[in-house]
Order: structure tokens, then C-alpha cells, then sequence
């Protein structure tokens, strides 16, 4: 009998205890026709079935990668991997394996499952649920819908073309709408080496996995080559006021510079959260600035791109990527935000009408920017000057605005948020108070 025609009756048998549920025994003769014949897909193919049923999960992704170089195309072989690579939290693995399935003929209906199982992964790894070795379990919460009860993650990470991965939420999310809170893996107050190195020293071996699991997009750095755990901090630290963060989660919101989310550090929980900024649709991806304020609303696409050189990209977003007249466009909008925001000091105090106008423009080209974020710099500029002027029906339209800007973006409970709640009576109690000719302002957005 040739080797071949053994192997084929090895397989045979090893077909019947699968059958029988005797997944073993079926490892067993799947092996020995492996042997025999190791040019033949079925045989690793089946191996790598027993391995799923015995839950042996590498040696399976092992036997379908097998499988795979003997048939590229294998819509089972990417089918098992997937499997095998989503009990394994291998996220970016189990996604080419989708892809694979897909341009290899796999059926629609199924991968749209693939897609589903994978989802439901990644919210188990960050919620925690199910994958108690993931130290982001009890690191994140999240809210859907209206900020308060908590809810599985509302959004996936998936590959998001040349920004590597993403974040996409699954069913949207409303200006407002609290999109996560993250206790991050590690504070550190600067971020040398000494201090990023000693913080890293400190996870345990899951975080540390999970850490490198991170984008790193210094790699090509002549010198932070050399350090990859300092160029995957340098990718993703986020400075907030109570020192660097790094959120595991988080870490995977790629930069927009018209964002539909912001991120809002929360010293009291000690938690880094993100807000939606306007309608967020399902699937549609969700972008934060890595840039504050000014240095996104109010300048040109040149200097936003060098700036964002700190994190080792060249922007690439909607803004970033506009042909070049639409660009030209932008800039000059940003541009005389900025302008405005510089000269607000130096309006006199006969100026006051030309400096509300001012501010509405500033507000009105932001919107035409679809930057939806930091309108409160200037409407609380307004209410100020207003209350000199005690036009209290206008403090009251402009700090109304300025509330509701900081509870949408930064939450009700935040300290920004808090600070302006009682702001008409502290521009009533406030030394500038009817300081200027009384006047009334009926400009308004
Ligand atoms: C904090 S990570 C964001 C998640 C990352 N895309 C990933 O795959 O894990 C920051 C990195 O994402 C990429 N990225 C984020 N926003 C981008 C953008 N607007 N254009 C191009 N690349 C971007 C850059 O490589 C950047 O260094």
C-alpha cells in the first residue's frame, strides 16, 4: 500500500471517532497522516477541527496556517484560524482572517457571524466579561446612551486603512453621550524613560502583554527604535492635568482634527473618559484631537501636521486629506479663528457689539469647519463682557451655552463643568459687574 493511500486510511479512521466524538483518537490518526503525507491540506485541515474540539486553540491556529500554505485560498483553513485566533484574543489576526475568508469565496452570511463573534470578543476582553487574565476588564466602563448606566463597550476596534486600527461604534452615539471611561494601565508625571520604564515595570504579565500589543509608530525612529515599550508609550500616552495616562482602550481612538469625540480626564474617578462631540452614526468611526484646542480650531493644516509629528504620524483625516482649494479653504477658517481669539482682549469698551459679532463668527466658521468642540472659549467671553455691561439676559444666553458646551463634552460632574454651573451669579457678585455703560445685546448664534 503507497504512503499516501495510508494516510488517506489513517484519515478515514480518524473521520470515524470524530464522528464519535472521540476527538483524540481523531488528533491521533490525523497526525499519523500528516506523516505519511504531508502535502495533503485535508489532514491538517481536520487536525486543526480536533484541536478546536479538544480546545487546544495554537495548535489549531497552527494546523490551519499549515493548511494555508499548502492552499491559500482555503475558506475552511481561514474559517478554523479565525476560531482558533478569537479564543486566542488574537483581535488583528481573527480580522485578516475574516478578510481571507471573504477574497477567498467564504459566504457572506458567515462572515457577517465571524464579524458578530469577534465583536462580542473584543467587548468581553475590554468589559472584562469572560477574559479575567485581561487587565483592561476592570479597567473600563461605558455608556451608550445618556451617561449614566453602564453598558457593554458601544464600539469595536477594526482596521481603519492607513491609521492601522480604530474605533467604530457599533449603534451611534448622541453629542453628549459618555462613550467610555478607562482607569488607565499607568500614570506617570513626565515621560522619560526612567519614569515610562519604571511605570511599565510595575504590570503584570497580561498588562505587559496587552501593552505590547499596542501601536508602535516609532519603530522606524532612529532612537526610540531601540526602546519599542518607550515608542508604544510615546504612540498612545495622553497628557491630561493630573500627569501621562495610558488607556488600553483607548489607546485604539485614532486623530481627527475636526473629532467627533473628545477625551475628559476625570480626576475624581481617576478615569480617562471620552464624550461624543455631535451624532456619532453606527459603524461610523470615532475620532478624538490628540491636539487641544488652538493648536486644532485655530491652525493651519502645516501646523497641525508638525505638531502631530510628536506622535510619529503624518495626519490623515478628513481635514487633513482635502483636495487642495477645500483645503485652502480651512485654513483660512482656522485661521481667522485664531485671529479673533487673539484680538477678543483688545476690543474697547465702546467695541462691545463689535466684539459679540466677532464671537459669533468665530463660533459660526468653527461649525462650518464641523469642529464641534470648545465653543465654550468664547461664548464664556461673551457672558464676561456682557455682565460688565449688566445685560443679564445676555449672561444668561451665553453662560447657558457654555454650561451646556462643557456638561456635553466634559460631563456634568467635571470640574470644568461645575466650575461655570453658577456662573451668572458669579459674574453678578464679580468685581467687572455693570463696570461698563449699561447697554443691552440682542446678538445672539
Ligand atoms: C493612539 S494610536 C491610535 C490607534 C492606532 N491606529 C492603532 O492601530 O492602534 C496613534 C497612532 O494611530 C495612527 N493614527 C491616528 N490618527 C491618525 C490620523 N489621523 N492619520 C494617520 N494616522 C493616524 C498613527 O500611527 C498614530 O501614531
Amino acid at each position: 500500500m503507497s504512503r499516501a493511500t495510508q494516510a488517506n486510511l489513517a484519515k478515514e479512521k480518524g473521520n470515524t471517532a470524530f464522528r464519535k466524538e472521540e476527538y483524540a483518537i481523531a488528533h491521533e490518526q490525523y497526525t499519523f497522516a500528516m506523516s505519511l503525507d504531508p502535502s495533503d491540506i485535508a489532514y491538517p485541515l481536520n487536525r486543526s477541527m480536533a484541536n478546536l474540539k479538544l480546545k487546544r486553540w495554537q495548535e489549531a491556529e497552527d494546523d490551519a496556517t499549515i493548511a494555508l500554505g499548502l492552499a491559500p485560498g482555503s475558506v475552511k483553513a481561514y474559517y478554523r484560524r479565525f476560531h482558533a485566533r478569537l479564543q486566542l484574543h488574537n483581535v488583528s489576526g481573527a480580522q485578516r482572517d475574516i478578510i481571507g475568508f471573504l477574497e477567498a469565496g467564504g459566504e457572506i452570511q458567515k462572515s457577517k457571524e465571524m464579524i458578530r463573534d469577534l465583536a462580542a470578543m473584543e467587548n468581553s476582553l475590554i468589559s472584562g466579561a469572560g477574559a479575567p487574565e485581561v487587565s483592561a476588564a476592570t479597567n473600563t466602563e461605558s455608556v451608550t446612551q445618556g451617561n449614566t448606566s453602564p453598558n457593554p463597550l458601544g464600539f469595536g476596534v477594526w482596521e481603519a486603512g492607513k491609521r492601522g486600527q480604530g474605533a467604530f461604534a457599533n449603534d451611534g452615539y448622541q453629542r453628549g453621550d459618555l462613550i467610555v471611561a478607562e482607569r488607565p494601565l499607568y500614570r506617570v508625571s513626565h515621560s522619560s524613560t526612567a519614569a515610562v520604564h519604571s511605570a511599565i515595570s510595575k504590570l503584570s504579565e497580561a498588562e505587559l502583554k496587552q501593552y505590547k500589543s499596542l501601536r508602535n509608530s516609532f519603530s522606524q525612529d532612529p532612537t526610540l527604535s531601540r526602546d519599542p515599550l518607550l515608542g508604544i508609550h510615546q504612540t498612545n500616552a495622553i497628557d491630561t492635568q493630573d500627569g501621562i495616562v495610558l488607556c488600553l482602550a483607548i489607546s485604539r481612538f485614532n486623530h481627527s482634527c475636526s473629532p467627533n469625540a473628545r477625551y475628559s480626564w476625570h480626576a475624581g474617578s481617576g478615569r480617562q473618559r471620552v464624550y461624543a462631540l455631535r451624532e456619532i452614526q453606527a459603524e461610523e468611526e470615532i475620532f478624538v484631537s490628540y491636539i487641544g484646542g488652538r493648536n486644532v480650531y485655530g491652525s493651519s493644516r502645516k501646523d497641525r501636521q508638525k505638531r502631530l509629528q510628536r506622535y510619529g504620524f503624518t495626519c490623515a483625516c478628513a481635514v487633513c486629506t482635502l483636495p487642495r482649494q477645500e483645503s485652502a479653504a480651512s485654513d483660512t477658517r482656522r485661521i481667522e479663528v485664531a485671529k479673533i481669539w487673539e484680538r477678543i482682549p483688545f476690543y474697547g469698551p465702546s467695541q462691545t457689539s463689535l466684539r459679540l459679532h466677532a464671537i459669533v463668527r468665530a463660533l459660526r466658521l468653527l461649525e462650518e469647519e464641523g469642529y464641534a468642540a470648545d465653543a465654550d472659549d468664547f461664548t464664556n467671553d461673551a457672558a464676561k463682557i456682557c455682565s460688565a455691561h449688566g445685560d443679564w439676559a445676555s449672561v444668561r444666553y451665553w453662560a447657558a451655552k457654555t454650561y451646556e458646551s462643557r456638561v456635553a463634552e466634559f460631563g456634568e460632574d467635571s470640574f470644568r463643568a461645575i466650575e461655570v454651573r453658577d456662573n451668572v451669579d458669579e459674574f453678578r457678585n464679580s468685581a467687572d459687574a455693570n463696570s461698563l455703560r449699561a447697554q443691552k445685546f440682542s446678538i445672539r448664534l
